[in-house]
């Protein structure tokens, strides 16, 4: 591990208070967009928008604009969300001849094109144990070190608290800390972290380097090809240490997060996704843009084949994307 970027490039979001941070963007003139991806989210995404709302712009004007970006949703996210005060756009309708894919990715990525801060913070929207430090944690490295364009949040990962099955988290106020179980990040253990290992070991450094809290000086984001589903926290990841430098990228430490699990053969396909990212970056290409896997059912279904489809195709970077290109882009860039 490379100690001496650990001991450089990481902070506590403690270190800068919020009006610390106000004060600094408003001396380098920089604005900043809070982008947050969400698919059938209306149960949390109201909360988290009206909080940060309240805290990061109503109280102190640290954000320039709350944008959520609806992700194909089938409930309420993007009314829940309009509600609490943020600008909701529906992935497909932003520049619809650019095509559309479903995914986290697709939906960052159609972010550049609606948002327009120097700086823009992604935060997940179905974070039950969080608070706004989540997001104006993230910006200090970004407004005080020019070297700095990509910043991690991370965090202990609550994965379990016994007895309070299927009650959202921070309700089991019985539960006592010892019970509370930081196995979280199931995919970050047995995929990422080993996949780092090996091929980058300068980013080993990294806590949590699928967190979805993380900010980013627009002029990097929209340099990068962008996979459209869970690959886009890996890909940015690795393409910024390798094009920039591992200084390039810092960490925040952010406390303690919660969030709603994925099935295992959900994190199955993430980590599919995030293998075809490693393996597109080491050079190897596997000619498909849809990855078939296969799992299996368990107790009366044991044994039975359950096959779908994994989409492994990367957006060409934004910056790259003029009006007029959409045959260039559809489906694309697929292996680029
Ligand atoms: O098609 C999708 C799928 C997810 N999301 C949103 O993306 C965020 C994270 O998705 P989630 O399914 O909760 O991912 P996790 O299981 O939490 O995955 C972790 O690991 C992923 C892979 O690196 C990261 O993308 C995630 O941010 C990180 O929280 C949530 O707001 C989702 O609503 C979309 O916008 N579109
Ligand atoms: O980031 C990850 O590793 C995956 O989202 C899985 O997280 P979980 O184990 O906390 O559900």
């Amino acid at each position: 591990m490379d100690n001496e970027w650990f001991e450089r490039r990481t902070y506590r979001s403690s270190d800068w208070t919020v009006d610390r941070l106000v004060e600094l963007k408003r001396r380098r003139g920089s604005t900043i967009s809070l982008v947050i991806p969400a698919r059938d989210e209306a149960a949390t995404v109201g909360g988290i928008v009206a909080r940060v709302r309240a805290q990061l712009q109503e109280k102190a004007p640290l954000l320039d604009e709350i944008v959520v970006m609806d992700s194909d949703s089938a409930d309420d996210t993007g009314a829940r969300a309009r509600g609490a005060g943020a600008v909701v756009h529906r992935v497909g309708e932003v520049r619809p001849e650019l095509g559309h894919h479903r995914g986290k990715g697709e939906a960052m990525w159609k972010s550049l094109f609606v948002t327009s801060g120097d700086i823009i913070a992604f935060m997940d929207a179905d974070l039950v144990e969080w608070d706004t430090h989540f997001v104006s944690g993230l910006l200090g490295p970004l407004l005080t070190e020019p070297g700095v364009s990509l910043v991690k949040g991370f965090y202990d990962r609550v994965l379990d608290r016994p007895g309070t099955a299927g009650r959202p988290h921070g309700t089991g106020g019985e539960v006592s800390e010892e019970a509370v179980s930081h196995e979280g990040g199931r995919v970050t253990e047995l995929v990422a972290r080993p996949t780092i290992a090996l091929r980058w070991p300068q980013l080993s450094g990294v806590v949590q380097p699928l967190s979805g809290e993380w900010a980013v000086r627009r002029d990097l984001f929209e340099r990068l090809s962008v996979p459209t589903g869970y690959g886009v926290e890996l890909a940015v990841l690795v393409d910024t240490a390798l094009r920039y430098g591992v200084d390039a990228v810092a960490q925040v430490d952010l406390g303690r997060r919660a969030h709603r699990h994925q099935s295992l053969r959900g994190l199955g396909a993430m980590a599919t996704e995030l293998l075809a990212v490693a393996d597109r970056r080491a050079g190897i290409d596997h000619g498909t843009d849809a990855v078939r896997i296969r799992q299996f059912g368990a107790g009366e279904q044991r044994g039975q084949p359950l096959n779908s489809t994994v989409s492994v195709v990367e957006r060409p970077p934004a910056a790259e994307v003029g009006a007029g290109d959409a045959e260039v882009l559809e489906g694309v860039v697929g292996r680029c």
